[in-house]
């Protein structure tokens, strides 16, 4: 007998102050229901009127087993498409089905993606300091803690800080200035070799913010410090000059949090111009573009490092390792460990109440329980507790600018 969609819905919520967004859909079988993630932190209600006034309608009677061919439909009903409001939208509904599909199976999802590769997933976290001694403190915790894959980053994204002063009237934004930042980073990466020597894999994440020639060159100095990847070197605009990065330096390279459609990361991967592929679940589009992005990624030899950051929920992140742990061409997975991050207001206990079932890291391994489908529950009235902020914010790391003033776009 077919079961059909009944109901669809998001539940926001900020347990940690930063706006998450689930979608839950409702089956004609009694109990059967599937929850995706569909955050995107910072247009959250955007996301709920896409969801909730645009797909609701559109999914509601039909049958939960047409996974792709209803995906299909969705990116196409609007005519234009491949935004990240509409790209989650859609991500929250179709992790949904894919998680009432393995429950149905009574399978969790790597089972149906075919099986695992390895018992439990390789992550990094960030080891973010205010200066290059905190952040080699940072390391050393996280080293003692079990991790042997850590991002450094000193001073934010961008490092805020500068020589010369911004002129009079400035207005607010993160102020830096690239060529101190560079400077900075070399020296934190030159002491993290001398303190770890090569117990460690380091990653850095660039952020997006530098010109296209200062990337080249900075690409260039830090191969001396044979990272694990260096992250975001340019803005998904200027991806034109990764042919010119990739001749220049063996400096490994992922790329692709911001990207949104096919196109951006076809030439890419085709020509072999970067190493791990970068992209966050929901902002693609959800499972169903992945499973085509990862298969393609492996016929041309890069590996997937998916984004793993806070504004995620923990569906988002199970559904990560649910792809990486049955993936031929996985890398690496970024999670997001409360220890010794930026954001030091997190409540992960609030999460886990909320998200019971959330993926648990142990010793540098990120492991997923056994249960149906994503194995993530919601509870909603716990979810309640934690509304979301509609505040627009007018200053943060989001809205980086030179010493003269200039804004930039990360
Ligand atoms: O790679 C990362 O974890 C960062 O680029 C974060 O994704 C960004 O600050 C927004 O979540
Ligand atoms: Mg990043």
């Amino acid at each position: 007998m077919s079961v059909m969609i009944r109901d669809v819905r998001t539940i926001c919520c900020a347990p940690e102050g930063i706006n998450l967004v689930t979608v839950k859909i409702e089956t004609t079988e009694p109990g059967l229901y599937g929850i995706g993630c569909a955050t995107f932190a910072h247009r959250h209600l955007a996301v709920v009127t896409a969801v909730e006034e645009y797909l609701k309608p559109f999914l509601i009677g039909k049958d939960v087993s047409y996974i792709e061919d209803i995906w299909q439909t969705a990116m196409g009903m609007s005519y234009w498409r491949n935004g990240p409001v509409l790209n989650n939208a859609l991500s929250g509904v179709d992790m949904a089905l894919w998680d009432i599909k393995g429950k149905m199976a009574g399978m969790p999802l790597y089972q149906l993606f075919g099986g695992k590769c390895r018992e439990a997933v390789p992550c990094y976290t960030h080891a973010e300091g205010n200066s290059v001694e905190d952040a080699v403190e940072k390391v050393a915790y996280l080293k003692e803690n079990g991790y042997r894959y850590v991002r450094a980053q000193a001073g934010g994204y961008g490092g805020n800080e500068m020589i010369h002063q911004p002129p009079e009237g400035a207005l607010s934004g993160a102020y830096y200035d690239p060529k101190v930042y560079m400077r900075k980073t070399i020296k934190l990466f030159e002491k993290l070799r001398d303190t770890f020597g090569d117990e460690l894999e380091l990653c850095h994440d660039v952020h997006e913010r530098l010109a296209p020639v200062d990337a080249v060159g900075f690409a260039k100095q830090m191969e001396q410090f044979q990272l694990f990847f260096l992250e975001d070197i340019l803005p998904p605009e200027q991806v034109g000059w990764f042919e010119r990065i990739r001749s220049q330096t063996v400096t490994p390279l992922a790329m692709g949090e911001l990207f949104n459609n096919p196109n951006e990361w076809m030439d890419l991967i085709k020509n072999r111009r970067i190493d791990y592929i970068r992209v966050h679940l929901s902002q693609i589009g959800g499972i169903t573009p992945a499973r085509k992005l990862i298969a393609l990624c492996d016929a041309f030899g890069v590996r997937t490092a998916w984004h793993g950051p806070v504004d995620l929920t923990p569906v988002g992140h199970a559904v990560n390792a649910h792809l990486d742990i049955s993936s031929p061409n996985f890398g690496i997975q970024e999670w997001s460990d409360s220890i010794c991050g930026f954001f030091a207001d997190r409540n992960p206990e609030a999460l886990e109440e909320i998200f019971p079932g959330m993926p648990k890291v142990k010793q540098g391994y990120i492991y997923l329980n056994d249960k149906p489908g994503i194995g993530v529950d919601i509870n909603e009235e716990a979810a309640g507790k934690f509304p979301c902020s509609s505040e627009v914010v007018t200053w943060s790391w989001m809205l980086p600018k030179l010493p003269d003033g200039t804004s930039v776009r990360p």
